[in-house]
């Protein structure tokens, strides 16, 4: 148990990401109190009966009154319209951060509203799985994990190190980087990994030849790593699709190009080059196991949640 880094620590949203702060805030002793506030009624109320706070509201703006720390965990395109109703109701001297899988439109949505003497540090914490709501958070999600935050150059490092703090307590390492690049990273390791799966079982779903109980049935263990991917929520991925649009089109053609080179390769037997990538690519998940991001056995339990 830490001493409390905040003294109201307010969540909006309380869905997976919300719902494991709130978990481990309170498991690690993080905030004297937490406040929870969500746009609809139901899901509020599930968050009450979960105990996942000390105090509910549907009033974003409420919820944030003497709030030291806020996290917005919302869909990335939702973040505009929750920064401009909360933003006069922001303390002096409060931390305003967010959750959001895409940080250059965050910064571009949230910043303008965001009052002086507030210290907006826009983070992403590189944890989470393809379950939603507040029933699939659970407090261990961001051990051994990433967090990234890209806080401007104006913001006060001591505001920074304190938000650190709050991450390194939930058992992430934290790293800062620029938003922009923040962007093009996960694009490629995240984004686009997502964007695959959710062609690929597109794809198998709509064969002809193929029956989807085939599919079912026969499935091997590469496609059922594309079906967990594809079903992650759809508010959260369309949103993200949206958002990082530019760094997304410009990964997106880099692997057509790839993959064409790869449909190259097999259509002229050329052997050599596909024994040669395929090495290669071997290395990288060899490199991550040595990283010690991943461990060699399936990852069943990893990724398990309460729902
Ligand atoms: N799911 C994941 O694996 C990860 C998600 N993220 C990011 O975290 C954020 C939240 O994602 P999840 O917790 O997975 O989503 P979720 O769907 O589980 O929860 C979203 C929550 O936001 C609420 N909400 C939606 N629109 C709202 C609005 N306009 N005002 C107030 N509340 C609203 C929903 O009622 C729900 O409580 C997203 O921005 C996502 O990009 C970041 C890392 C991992
Ligand atoms: O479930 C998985 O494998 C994920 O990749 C989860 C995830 C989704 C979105 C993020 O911004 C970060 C992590």
């Amino acid at each position: 148990m830490s001493d409390p880094l905040f003294d109201r620590l307010t969540l909006i949203g309380i869905g997976l990401i919300g719902s494991s702060i709130a978990l481990a805030a309170r498991q690690h002793g993080l905030a004297k109190e937490i406040v929870v506030s969500t746009r609809s009624e139901a899901t509020l109320r599930r968050a009450e009966e979960l105990n996942l706070g000390d105090s509910y509201y549907l009033d974003a703006a409420q919820a944030v009154e003497g709030a030291d720390l806020v996290i917005l965990c919302v869909p990335v395109g939702a973040n505009e319209g929750v920064a401009r109703w909360i933003a006069p109701a922001l303390k002096q001297g409060a931390i305003l951060t967010d959750v959001g899988s895409t940080k250059g439109s965050v910064v571009r949505q949230v910043q303008p509203h965001v009052p002086a003497g507030v210290h907006f540090i826009p983070g992403h914490p590189i944890a989470g799985t393809e379950h939603s709501g507040p029933d699939a958070g659970f407090a261990s999600l961001f051990e051994n994990r990433w967090c990234i935050l890209t806080p401007a150059a104006d913001i006060d490092p001591a505001a920074t190190e304190k938000l650190s703090a709050f991450w390194r307590a939930c058992g992430s390492n934290v790293d800062t980087m620029d938003a922009d690049h923040h962007d093009l990273v996960l694009a490629i390791v995240s984004h686009l990994p997502h964007i695959i799966a959710y062609n690929i079982v597109g794809t198998a779903a709509d064969l002809e030849t193929v029956t989807s109980s085939e599919v079912i049935k026969y499935s091997a263990s590469g496609f059922r790593d594309f079906t967990r991917l594809a079903a992650s929520d759809p508010t959260m991925w369309r949103d993200i699709c949206l958002s990082n649009k530019d760094a997304i089109l410009e990964m997106l053609a880099r692997f057509s190009e790839d993959l064409s080179a790869l449909q190259r390769a097999i259509r002229w037997g050329d052997g050599d080059g596909l024994f040669d990538l395929f090495t290669r690519t071997r290395g990288i998940r060899r490199s991550i196991i040595e990283a010690g991001q991943e461990t060699d056995a399936p990852d069943f339990g990893r990724h398990q949640s309460k729902s």
